[in-house]
């Protein structure tokens, strides 16, 4: 049953009773006061998860009946409430909270801001049609991403309402490409704020500086020093832009509660001398910080947001190689913590390779037999490398049979063991005893890979003539070029295509249209981005309690959402699921790491009643953007 204090609110106000195990699932056992209650068949959304003590004005008859049916696996259950201690005008100042147009005529009188609006009022269907209108009639992409961001700071419901409904088509605005672009103009555009900075001069009062943040309870992190912005290089604080985005992923895609993540930027400084020159630039105008300083400074900072966010699950987000690796390794074991770049890419694309073998009708097993040819040996390339031979190893290959199936170059060509002194620990575990520094295509021309992936920051790096020579001696490669953004892709899908006569399997770290060959065949390019990983694996980790990020959790990510391409989308030639169920991967993805996480002993938050449905325990926590009831504190003490 319900606690007596909610009890005695809802007595108050309408004589409901409910059964709840959990406060989301709250159930009607009564009502004896209101003739609507047939009509209110609706979940709510956890967004009131914790915050919510009572069920009142949406019995009143006068707030939105939502028919979400079976929505979290529960079928009759109450939209509850959220009871704020703002009102007036501060809510429609309060992105979270306000709904525009769609308050509800009671509502604007228990919350007086009457008369503060036009009179009509709309549901938020109506405004996202009016929404979506005003989006496509813009052509220009920074455009819309602004639009959307103004959306984002007006209104986050309905801002996360248009992402879920129509993801395929907002991502490549919020995210890559655009947000490439969203970074570099970020000072000039900058409007208000969003997210936390943190500087060294903030040392000594980060663990102060936390609480800052007006929500008391956030779950996801997501931190950049901007030191390495997709392949843009070095944009320093400009780099917000993209914690911002990875986050409106999490929560369209992954279902956390808008209110619980928090972007960072860790603004040591940047080595961008345009930026160091650029008088509206905005961040800390110094050279990095560097070495002891530095890690001193991240100490301060992890402490901090885990003193106050004890379960925060923090994701590293675009730090340049230097200190990438450093900084997971010196966090990962007592941290609930990734990197994305490392990690969620490694796990993404060992789905999208599987993906591809199968497409090419070979068996998954035969991972350990490709020859595999890395063009980059930064945090991604190496990434990648790690999950693929953890992958090649879990299928009963020897680390040294798996080690052998890799040819890794960076900017001087091969990694080889003539300079193995001058590589880090990671990149040495791939060096060849032959070669050293064989260039890109000579290394395509002596070991006729079978999969080719770039991952170098150098747009058009894989040229017409070695894709020609790829393809002259493997009949359909799998060409995998993952520099973003668009710009920066060591080729385009029409390329690929094109110089392998549509024979090669592609995906790519952003997006590219469907290619339409003029004797009719048409190719749909898969996107190979991490954005199908971090959002699931976030979500598991952390509703789960998880005490850190195994790498067998990015396993078993990588193997469920390899599982998920259906017949059809192989058949399109896709690698990936459609972004349009993002949210049901996402839903996948986070129960495969839970069930990891309780494999490995690593779970703290998962009661044994829950380990028996695990689909539904992550479906109860996960996020959906609809109004909920809005009631002023006040009115509903007993
Ligand atoms: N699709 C996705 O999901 C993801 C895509 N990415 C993209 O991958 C790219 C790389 O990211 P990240 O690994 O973090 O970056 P890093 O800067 O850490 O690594 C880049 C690597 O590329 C190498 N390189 C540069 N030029 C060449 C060249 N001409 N030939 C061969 N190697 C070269 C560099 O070599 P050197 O060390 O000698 O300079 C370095 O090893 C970015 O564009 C990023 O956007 C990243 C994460 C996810
Ligand atoms: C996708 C991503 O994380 C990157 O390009 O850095
Ligand atoms: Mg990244």
């Amino acid at each position: 049953m319900i606690s007596s204090a909610c009890r005695g609110s809802l007595k108050s106000l309408c004589s409901v009773q409910l059964r709840s195990n959990t406060r989301q699932h709250a159930s009607l056992i009564s009502c004896n006061n209101s003739p609507n209650v047939k009509r209110f068949s609706t979940a709510f959304s956890s967004q009131t998860d914790g915050e919510v003590l009572t069920v009142g004005g949406a019995l009143s008859g006068e707030e939105p009946i939502h028919e979400t049916g079976e929505w979290a696996g529960c079928k009759r259950s109450f939209m509850i409430p959220i009871r704020i201690s703002v009102r007036g005008t501060d809510i429609l100042l309060d992105p979270l909270y306000n709904k525009g147009t769609a308050f509800k005529t009671g509502e604007r009188d228990r919350l007086r801001f009457r008369g503060m609006l036009p009179h009509r009022i709309m549901n938020i269907h109506l405004q996202k049609e009016r929404f979506l209108q005003a989006l496509r009639a813009e052509d220009s992409n920074i455009r819309k991403n602004v639009m959307l961001e103004d959306l984002h700071d007006r209104n986050e419901t309905l801002y996360h309402r248009v992402l879920v409904d129509h993801i395929e088509e907002m991502a490549p605005y919020i995210y890559t490409p655009t947000v490439g672009q969203a970074c570099m103009e970020f000072a000039t555009r900058y409007r208000r704020p969003r997210g936390m900075y943190f500087t060294e001069e903030d040392r000594g009062h980060m663990a102060a500086m936390v609480y800052n943040w007006p929500h008391r309870d956030v779950h996801v992190i997501c931190v950049t020093d901007g030191s390495r912005i997709l392949g843009l290089g070095d944009l320093g604080a400009n780099g917000m832009g993209i914690p911002i985005g990875k986050l409106a992923l999490y929560c369209a895609a992954g279902g956390i509660a808008p209110h619980r993540v928090l972007p960072v930027v860790f603004d040591a400084g940047t080595n961008n001398e345009a930026l160091l020159q650029d008088k509206y630039y905005l961040g800390v105008q110094r050279k990095r910080l560097k070495g002891a300083a530095y890690f001193r400074m991240m100490d301060e900072f992890m402490d901090a947001v885990r003193f106050r966010w004890p379960n925060v699950l923090v994701q590293f987000e675009d730090f340049s190689s230097e200190v990438a690796q450093t900084l997971l390794d010196r966090y990962r074991d007592d941290h609930l913590c990734f990197n994305d770049d490392i990690q969620g890419t490694g796990a993404t694309t060992l789905a999208g390779v599987l993906g591809a073998l199968r497409a090419k009708g070979e068996e998954v097993t035969s991972l350990g037999d490709q020859r595999i040819v890395i063009a980059g040996a930064g945090s991604a390339g190496i990434g990648i490398a790690q999950v693929l031979m953890q992958a090649m190893e879990e299928q009963g290959r020897t680390p040294e049979e798996a080690k052998n199936a890799f040819y890794i170059l960076d900017q001087n060509g091969l990694l080889g063991t003539d300079r193995a002194n001058d590589l880090n620990a990671e990149q040495r575990v791939f060096v060849r005893s032959a070669d050293n520094n064989l260039s890109l295509m000579d290394v395509v021309k002596k070991y006729k890979p079978t999969i080719l992936l770039g991952v170098t920051t150098v747009g058009g790096l894989f040229t017409g003539d070695l894709i020609r020579e790829m393809h002259s001696s493997c009949e359909r490669p799998i060409i995998f070029p993952l520099s973003n953004p668009t710009n920066k892709a060591e080729c385009t899908a029409e390329q690929a295509y094109e110089w392998t006569n549509g024979q090669c399997i592609f995906a790519s770290g952003s997006p590219f249209d469907t290619i339409e060959f003029e004797d009719g065949r048409v190719f749909y390019p898969s996107q190979c981005n991490n954005m199908y990983v971090f959002p699931g694996l976030g979500l598991g980790a952390s509703v789960c309690g998880a005490q850190k990020v195994t790498d067998r959790m990015l396993y078993v990510a990588a193997e469920t959402l390899a599982n998920f391409v259906s017949k059809k989308d192989m058949e399109e030639g896709r690698l990936f699921p459609q972004l349009t169920r993002i949210r049901e991967v996402s839903h996948r993805i986070a129960v495969a790491v839970v069930e990891e996480a309780l494999r490995e002993g690593l779970a703290t938050k998962v009661k044994p009643a829950d380990a028996n449905d695990l689909d539904s325990f992550v479906g109860r926590k996960m996020y959906f953007p609809e109004y909920v009831p809005l009631v002023e504190k006040r009115e509903i003490s007993i």
